[in-house]
């Protein structure tokens, strides 16, 4: 049936127009990217139905009952919420594990009250097998084994702002891109509105990127902030607190208005020979009727110099009221003293683009009736004099101008850019590609600038935003999250918990319990699933040996990912195992600064000098995320004591970490 559905495609390809190629191109690619694991899952219903469930649904011609029901039609529902307790009508539930298209493994439950089972996860086997499986750099789809918590999130059908917090490894993210998948398939007016999916750098990107593919979905766009204002060069570093506060919107707004000039006196303007008068008042009423408009800054700018130039040819033909011509051109009253219209005159109506036919015999003519006030106003436009006093009342701008106006000088910095769009959204330069629905991960990382940013590209407001607030480490991020979204949805917008961590043993949360206490003490860390049966264990070196004992731990690593998260030392060992900047995520040795490693995890993670991470703004909450990185071992290299909040982890020898190696660590305890 695939095949069918292929070569259909491939027909479409070749017969088709351009809009046709484009439609059957999406279609070869969403059938190659579902091909792996197609169809996952059987329910065996009380009442003799078979359902088969997969990544999309597959129909028989002429058939109504499908072959496949894809995994967000209602009807697989029961596939991911069905307990002992509460069956939904199925007696047995299957999940099928293939390769290729041979079935290479299948796992039954019985949902029978008779078969004794106290555990909450649901295909228990089937989770814990994912949650051990050696970590690629690349994040897979779950929707073979989403859980219960997570399933409800997924179908989640509030049209609002749902703000999924949740500890680390809890599947936030993984969640959110399920629920883009599952909204991108119950609302179908979102392909064509377009969905949008904020992560914290094109790293993360790069590591969720299959996800969506994997569903069915291809065509969202991923972005992180910066990448949604093209064309700047971000390089340079800095705080980024008072850059983000929502107060920097009054600040940009004032700077743009402040550019607006009404001249205090009246002013002189030169037009060809001659000079007008602007008066001041004249000026006000054109930059009031301007504002009225409610227009950005420089569509605003033409209304208001449309008034002036309005005024000023209004002036010049005002001077040219009594004056009345001869056919031949002369002036026959109020001209010059000689009768005759004066050079500069004459210049004037010719640069207005009047032609004075001394052929035409048509007797006298008022001056007035013979211009043409669209030419007059384009020629007073055009004249250079005339557009610098325009320029100077109310000037064209740009969304830097107004911007590097308030800062110091230097590079641009990430915390610039929600700056530079509030700018070109005042100012106009804004092209206003906007979103039906908008995923935001790592939320809590966003400042109160950032968000107006996001949301003025979400005109409905429908968001899926999750995030953490005990790893926020931007001193501009979140630290609740009505503060950040009351101010754009006012209450329309809803909290939804995930509690339990998929990611990281049990072990390891254990380890960073007094961390996370220390900091934390009005929340509770997610509950581990699983134990991974290895002690997360720290050495103590003397400073001047760090770079040699990480390199050895580093040597010494065989098996699966292992990053080394370090902040201060973060570049020499980089330079020291000759990696890659920036980092490969995919090879087996990667080195992160804590801000990059948000949002990605690793089989083993060595941490180099806690203390100099806990050192930074917020750096217990880096401290912390370094610490949830790991699926199955941590190890930390301190030089000198380690800071009192990992003080309990058990500490391993020298002459013992010689021996070890990551991620197999086996410490002796002291
Ligand atoms: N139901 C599930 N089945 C299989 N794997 C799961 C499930 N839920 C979560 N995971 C796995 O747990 C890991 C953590 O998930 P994810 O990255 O989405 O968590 P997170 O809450 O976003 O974490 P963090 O806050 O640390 O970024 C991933 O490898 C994900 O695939």
């Amino acid at each position: 049936m695939v095949d069918a559905r292929r070569e259909r495609a491939a027909h479409g390809m070749k017969a088709g127009d351009e809009e046709a190629k484009a439609f059957w191109g999406e279609e070869l690619g969403r059938l190659a990217a579902v091909e792996d694991g197609l169809c996952f899952g059987r329910l065996d219903m009380r009442d003799g139905r078979r359902i088969y469930v997969g990544r999309l649904g597959l129909f028989r011609d002429g058939q109504d009952e499908p072959l496949l029901v894809d995994w967000r039609a209602a009807a697989a529902r029961p596939f991911y919420t069905a307990t002992m307790a509460k069956a939904d009508g199925v007696r047995r539930r299957r999940r099928i594990t293939t390769r290729g298209r041979t079935v290479t493994a299948v796992d039954d439950e019985l949902l029978d009250r008779d078969a004794a089972s106290d555990s909450e996860l649901v295909g228990e086997a089937a989770l814990m097998a994912a949650l051990t499986a050696d970590r690629t750099g690349r994040m897979h789809d779950i929707v073979t084994t989403l859980q219960a918590e997570q399933d409800a999130i997924v179908r989640d059908d509030y049209a609002g702002v749902l703000v999924v917090q949740g500890g680390p490894g809890t599947g936030k993210t993984a969640v959110a891109l399920h629920r883009l998948a599952y909204l991108l398939y119950t609302r179908a007016h979102l392909r064509t509105r377009g969905v949008l999916v904020i992560g914290p750098s094109r790293v993360f990107l790069d590591y969720i990127g299959q996800v969506l593919p994997g569903l069915g979905e291809q065509a969202v766009v991923t972005a992180t902030i910066a990448g949604l204002y093209p064309g700047v060069q971000v390089n340079g570093t800095g705080p980024a607190e008072d850059k983000g506060r929502a107060d920097m919107a009054d600040k940009i707004a004032a700077v743009v208005r402040s550019r607006v000039r009404v001249p205090e006196e009246s002013l002189k303007v030169h037009f060809e020979q001659q000079v007008l008068r602007l008066e001041s008042d004249d000026c006000r009423r054109a930059v009031a009727a301007a504002r009225r408009t409610g227009l950005p800054h420089n569509q605003a700018r033409l209304v208001c110099h449309q008034h002036v130039v309005e005024l000023l040819a209004q002036g010049l033909v005002n001077g040219m009221e009594n004056v009345v011509l001869t056919e031949t051109g002369e002036s026959l009253d109020g001209g010059s003293a000689d009768g005759r219209l004066s050079a500069a005159d004459l210049r004037a109506l010719a640069a207005a683009g009047v032609v004075l036919d001394p052929d035409q015999d048509d007797g006298p003519r008022r001056l007035a009736d013979e211009i043409d006030p669209a030419q007059l106003r384009a020629a007073l436009l055009a004249d250079p004099g005339v557009a610098e006093v325009l320029d100077d009342l109310w000037p064209a701008l740009t969304a830097a101008e107004v911007v590097a106006e308030m800062l110091p000088a230097g590079e641009w910095t990430a915390a610039d850019i929600p700056l530079l769009d509030e700018a070109s959204a005042l100012i106009g330069e804004f092209d206003g590609t906007t979103y039906g629905h908008v995923v935001v991960d790592e939320a809590q990382e966003l400042s109160a600038m950032a968000w107006r940013m996001l949301m003025r590209r979400c005109p409905t407001k429908s968001m899926t935003v999750v995030g953490d607030l005990a790893q926020t480490s931007d001193l501009a991020g979140a630290v609740s999250w009505g503060d950040m979204l009351r101010p754009h949805v006012s209450d329309r917008w809803r909290l939804a918990e995930l509690t339990v961590n998929y990611r990281t043993p049990t072990e390891i949360m254990d380890a960073a319990a007094d961390l996370f206490a220390a900091h934390h003490a009005d929340r509770r860390p997610p509950r581990s699933v699983r134990s991974a049966g290895e002690e997360p264990w720290r050495l103590e070196c003397r400073p001047a040996e760090l770079l040699d004992v990480v390199a050895g731990l580093a040597a010494q690593h065989t098996r699966g990912q292992l990053a080394i998260i370090a902040k201060a030392h973060h570049r020499e060992i980089t330079a020291a195992l000759s990696l890659p900047t920036p980092a490969d995520v995919t090879a087996p040795v990667v080195v992160l600064t804590p801000g990059e490693a948000k949002g990605l995890e690793f089989d083993a993670v060595l941490i180099v000098d806690p203390a100099g991470i806990l050192a930074g703004p917020l750096g217990h909450n880096d401290l912390y995320v370094a610490m949830t990185r790991a699926t199955q071992q941590l190890g930390i290299v301190h030089p000198g004591p380690p800071p009192a909040e990992l003080a309990r982890i058990h500490q391993i020898r020298m002459s013992h970490a010689r021996h070890t190696c990551l991620p197999a660590a086996r410490p002796d305890r002291m």
